[in-house]
């Protein structure tokens, strides 16, 4: 089975515009609400491939009914912990003119460590270690920093394989507990590394992480990604598509590698089918997942370069 966690899930508001004015009254052309949090994001996509998933974390209990509702929509298993406030809503705002892509993340509720600790009860009461867990998205008020590595440390000890997908300290603690994966994007990866942009500059930026035995893989938006680990180092440019909204990109790549760990897949397939998830995610409005007929269509196209 495949389990996400989503500490500080949120609905995600599109808002779609000519283009925003700032310090001025804006009016948009349409709108949508998708629930998401990256952790969801990446359940989404895990159940439209065909995969079982189930979804946990944190929910707030003020609107924790309307997100159940979301996720019973898409058919994900779902056992969050409830707190107390309500699951936040987060800005993402699109100007069609200029194809520029703006998000606002609210903080969102407050949790504690007796909540987190339930909740990793709850996991471990659950896993098993063919499963594969993913870590991912913000931490919310009142977690500390070492919150993803105090989980991992806890989750190896059933032999889960685990992926982290986070920025800043809360990632740079993580991998200290070694996943399996992480999934940073550039801007997330300079948030750990000193590191410039060309290949030849991740490359280098990496390698104490993947000297640890952490796959890495690197998405930069338009300019593609990149697969790390001991043994390969793979590059794929992006495919060319009209893109609709960039929220939940990344997601998609980590559902990817999610179903391909879980399946034992080599990793070159599972970065494939990483891009293709990804390409059709782009091509949709809001955070919503892509279909597993439009990932699929996407696959013949992935050019994949050995490095
Ligand atoms: N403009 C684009 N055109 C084509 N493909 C894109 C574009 N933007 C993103 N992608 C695809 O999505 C992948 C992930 O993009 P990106 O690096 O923006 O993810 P991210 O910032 O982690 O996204 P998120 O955090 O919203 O899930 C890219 O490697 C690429 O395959
Ligand atoms: O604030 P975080 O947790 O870092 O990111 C939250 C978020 O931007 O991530 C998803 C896209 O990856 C969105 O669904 C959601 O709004």
């Amino acid at each position: 089975m495949i389990y996400t966690v989503t500490l500080n899930p949120a609905i995600d508001k599109t808002i779609v515009l000519d283009s925003l004015n700032l310090g001025h009254v804006n009016r948009s052309l349409f709108s949508r609400d998708d629930i998401g949090g990256k952790g969801i994001n990446v359940a989404k996509v895990i159940k439209k491939l065909g995969h079982n998933v189930v979804a946990m974390g944190f929910i707030g209990r003020e609107n924790s009914n309307y997100v159940y509702k979301k996720l019973y929509e898409y058919g994900i298993c779902c056992d969050f912990i409830e707190v107390d406030g309500e699951t936040r809503t987060n800005i993402k705002i699109v100007e069609e003119r200029e194809g520029r892509f703006t998000d606002i993340n609210q903080l969102g509720f407050e949790t504690d460590n007796f909540d987190l600790e339930n909740l990793i009860k709850r996991i471990k009461s659950r896993v098993n270690s063919n499963d594969v867990v993913v870590l991912s998205g913000s931490l919310p008020k009142g977690l500390n920093v070492d919150t993803y590595k105090i989980m991992i440390e806890k989750l190896k000890e059933i032999g889960v394989k685990i992926i982290l997908d986070a920025e800043g300290e809360a990632l740079r603690k993580g991998i200290e507990a070694g996943p399996l994966l992480i999934k940073p994007n550039l801007n997330e990866l300079k948030t750990i590394v000193n590191c410039g942009e060309s290949l030849e500059d991740i490359k280098k930026a990496v390698s104490v992480i993947v000297d640890k035995g952490i796959t890495t893989v690197v998405s930069m938006g338009e300019k593609g990604a990149i697969l790390f680990n001991k043994d390969e180092c793979f590059y794929s440019k992006p495919i060319k598509v009209d893109v609709k909204s960039t929220v939940g990109a990344g997601d998609s790549m980590v559902a990817a590698f999610a179903i391909g760990i879980h399946d034992n897949l080599p990793f070159e397939e599972s970065f494939r089918l990483s891009i293709a998830a990804s390409t059709a995610k782009v091509t949709k409005e809001g955070s919503q997942a892509p279909d597993r007929n439009e990932i699929l269509k996407y696959l013949e196209l992935v050019e994949i370069q050995r490095r």
